[in-house]
């Protein structure tokens, strides 16, 4: 068997390159407002009085009061739910939407992937397109000459790259549009969910490639819906809520206040069925912990690393057993209780856990002051790095998760590295064990 060249191994992620102190895009109190108007005449009208003070047609704010800053070699992912505002916010600064209120600053040469559609001329090829693209983001016809085959080698659209874009499946647009983007050395890369169109080899080659813009300093704002796309790619992330900067910090904390809203809102209207509950139980324990969610009802009280011989260690090697403790107590009575945990890589990327309900492990019923414990224990297979863990307790009753109640969940409530062993490397994320069967034939 070939052994991987070290250049195609995935190594530990490298510290990225720290972004400059100068800010390239600056967001200052950006609102942008529609008006919304319930009767078609109302439109006209207001086009009509709006001069004179007479204003028909409700106000709708799709963003408000939007104020941060980027700066040079920074990679910022946008979240938010459908209709919270991302996608404003990025045409807005693209500058192909103007703000209602509000000012935007931003230096350097910008390449936007906005929204099928944008971008190109449908009537033109897609080699005039790029051409036409190259010449908006100022590069002489030489230097795209220079870049041409790149271009066209990337998107791997065949022949199409001389017919109109018009007649492009928008998988083909999002390619030549990401092609043309990447290619053309901007200092700023605005991306939308764009990519989410082009099947998943070319979604893996643009996120290789935006990866190595990045360790190149490239400034990039990223909309995804996915958050693990967005940690893989970003340092940082902006969470938006009705059109609001809800949270801004590093990427895997501000997914994780993501996933947070939208269990809280599971979890309340989940609890809003069980009136005997409580809907909400203060954390007694651990309760520092930053990162932690959920109604209280059942909390954790402790999560420890042991190893083989029962000792507390954050520190292990290929192949040593390795055991999550879970201590828990509870402030209600619980029937279906589970517990279950997470490994999250050094980036926040979900690698593998389970929980109690999935194994099939039935608790008894939970009474008022009861206290337990769970271990989960498991032979590690991943290779050298550095590791989270994540713990959450539940009530479980349904294969399709529809009666779930979170009580309490804790992110990185523990964490370990695994350190080199020369005699066992493990090239990729995590080893499976592997049966391997050869014959070679003799003439
Ligand atoms: N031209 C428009 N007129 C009226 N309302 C609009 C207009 N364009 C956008 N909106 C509204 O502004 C809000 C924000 O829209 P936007 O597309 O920025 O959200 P988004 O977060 O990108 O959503 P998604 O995840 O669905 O793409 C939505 O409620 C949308 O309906």
């Amino acid at each position: 068997m070939a052994v991987p060249t070290a250049d195609i191994l995935p190594q530990e992620a490298a510290p990225l390159p720290a972004p400059t102190d100068e800010v390239v895009i600056s967001v200052q109190n950006v609102g942008k407002m529609y008006r919304i108007y319930d009767q078609p005449q109302d439109r006209l009208k207001h086009m009509l009085f709006w001069r004179f003070g007479k204003h028909y047609g409700r106000e709708f704010w799709a963003l408000r009061n939007v104020s941060f800053e980027v700066r040079r070699g920074e990679t910022v992912g946008i979240i938010g739910r459908n209709g919270s505002g991302k996608s404003t916010l990025l045409q807005i600064i693209a500058g192909t939407l103007a703000p209602t209120e509000g000012e935007v600053r931003v230096k350097g040469r910008v390449a936007a992937l906005l929204e099928l559609g944008s971008g190109f001329n449908p009537e033109f090829t897609g080699r005039e397109n790029v051409y036409l693209n190259g010449a908006i983001l100022g590069l002489s016809r030489d230097e795209i000459d220079a870049r041409f085959d790149d271009i066209a080698a990337f998107a791997d659209i065949g022949e199409f790259i001389d017919q109109p874009v018009k007649v492009y499946s928008s998988g083909m647009y999002a390619r030549l549009a990401f092609a043309v983007a990447v290619s053309l050395d901007p200092d700023i890369l605005i991306v939308d969910e764009i990519l989410a169109v082009g099947d998943l080899a070319f979604q893996q080659r643009c996120a290789t490639r935006l990866r190595q813009l990045r360790d190149e300093g490239l400034t990039l704002l990223y909309v995804s819906h996915s958050p693990d796309s967005i940690k893989s790619v970003c340092q940082n992330a902006l969470l938006l809520v009705e059109g609001k900067v809800f949270y801004k910090g590093h990427a895997e904390e501000t997914m994780n206040k993501y996933l947070n809203l939208i269990r809280e809102e599971t979890n309340a209207a989940m609890l809003s069925k069980e009136a005997h509950l409580p809907r909400y139980i203060p954390f007694h324990s651990l309760a520092k912990a930053k990162l932690r969610y959920g109604s209280g009802h059942v909390q954790i009280e402790r999560v420890e690393l042991l190893d083989e011989d029962g000792q507390f260690s954050h520190s292990f090697r290929f192949g040593d057993m390795i055991t999550i403790l879970v201590e828990f107590r509870s402030y209600i009575e619980v029937n279906h209780f589970s517990c279950s945990f997470l490994v999250r890589d050094s980036t926040g990327v979900d690698l593998f856990g389970t929980t109690t309900f999935d194994e099939r492990i039935e608790f008894p019923i939970l009474r008022v002051g009861n206290r337990g414990l769970v271990r989960f224990k498991f032979l590690n297979q991943l290779r050298i790095g550095n590791y989270g863990v994540s713990v959450a307790l539940n009530r479980t009753s349904q294969r399709d998760y529809s009666d779930n109640i979170l009580f309490d969940q804790i992110d990185g409530a523990a964490v370990f590295s695994v350190v080199p062993d020369i005699s066992r490397p493990v090239h990729y994320k995590f080893f499976v064990p592997i049966s391997i069967d050869y014959e070679v034939t003799f003439e």
